[in-house]
């Protein structure tokens, strides 16, 4: 049987909150014994409201976060992230698995479109070929077939810093696939653009994943979006996975309960079913 691209078993994850002149220094339990698998390549959304934990699980996927020493484990294509609370020896290695897409920030304004991609190949190759960008053909030619299939090419010498917000997060798809990456982890990357620019980009996380196979674990404010471009949904409450099943499987009523007050804010273009 094929290894499972991400495998997260019993993981917690306590804040300390520092003290201010109204609250005293205490904890916050931002993930409780959350566990899940993603077998094939799928479109996962995680969802929940504000507070939830989606963040947080997605950076201690990423190995972004310690986990709690309490914690069970997280695998990335059968590469230990971190185990008991404890970052795995060869990380790296494990994290070059892993394309990591944030809301903003997710290209080096001064460089090239074509640099941030290229980007890409850093880990697979010699530091100081890499600090100077020294681009074999081979690697320059894979990063504007990433540029073409995110549909940005025309844009590649331009400055990242010039690039519109739907562009760069493009780019930022364009990087992860130049970095043979096996599951992209996108950390609410429509929650700042237009409704028109945010469908094309998710349109595009379903075309990676169905056409190059790679796994998406996405966090989304938006209901509707999770139900239309994904497969599977997590919805966690209060660090608790509340449910885990189909996106065309979860009933109005449980989102309800999950969201709360919340559900009026939960949708962006209005419900889908
Ligand atoms: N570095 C931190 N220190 C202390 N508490 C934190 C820290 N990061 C997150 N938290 C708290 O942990 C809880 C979960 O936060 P997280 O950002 O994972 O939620 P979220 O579901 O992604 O929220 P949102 O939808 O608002 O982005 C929240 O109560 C948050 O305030």
């Amino acid at each position: 049987m094929p290894q499972p691209l991400v495998e997260v078993s019993a993981v917690s994850k306590t804040y300390t909150i520092k003290a201010d002149g109204t609250k005293p220094r205490g904890v916050l339990k931002a993930l409780n014994n959350v566990s899940f698998t993603m077998d094939k390549p799928e479109r996962i959304a995680l969802i929940g409201p504000s507070g939830s934990g989606k963040s947080t699980l997605l950076r201690s996927i990423g190995g972004l976060l310690i986990d709690d020493a309490s914690s069970g484990d997280i695998k990335v294509m059968g590469q230990a992230i971190q185990s008991k609370g404890r970052l795995a020896p060869n990380v790296r290695q494990a994290r070059m698995n892993l394309g990591m897409i944030a809301q903003q920030f997710n290209l080096v304004g001064r460089l090239s479109l074509f640099t941030n991609a290229a980007l890409g190949h850093l880990g697979k190759m010699g530091g100081l070929r890499g600090f100077f960008g020294l681009w074999s053909k081979a690697e320059k030619m894979a990063v504007m077939r990433a540029l073409d299939h995110v549909g940005v090419a025309a844009k590649a010498n331009q400055r990242a810093n010039t690039l519109s917000g739907g562009q760069q997060q493009r780019g930022a798809i364009a990087r992860a696939i130049v970095q043979d990456a096996k599951v992209i982890l996108a950390d609410e990357p429509v929650a700042s653009l237009d409704p028109v620019t945010a469908r094309k980009v998710m349109e595009l996380l379903v075309k990676v994943n169905t056409e190059d196979k790679v796994g998406v674990i996405v966090t989304l404010h938006q209901v509707d979006y999770a139900k239309r471009y994904c497969d599977r949904i997590l919805a966690l409450k209060d660090g608790v996975i509340v449910y885990d099943g189909p996106a065309n499987g979860l009933s109005g009523d449980t989102l309800k309960d999950i969201y709360g007050e919340e559900i009026e804010d939960a949708y962006w273009e209005g419900a889908v079913s």
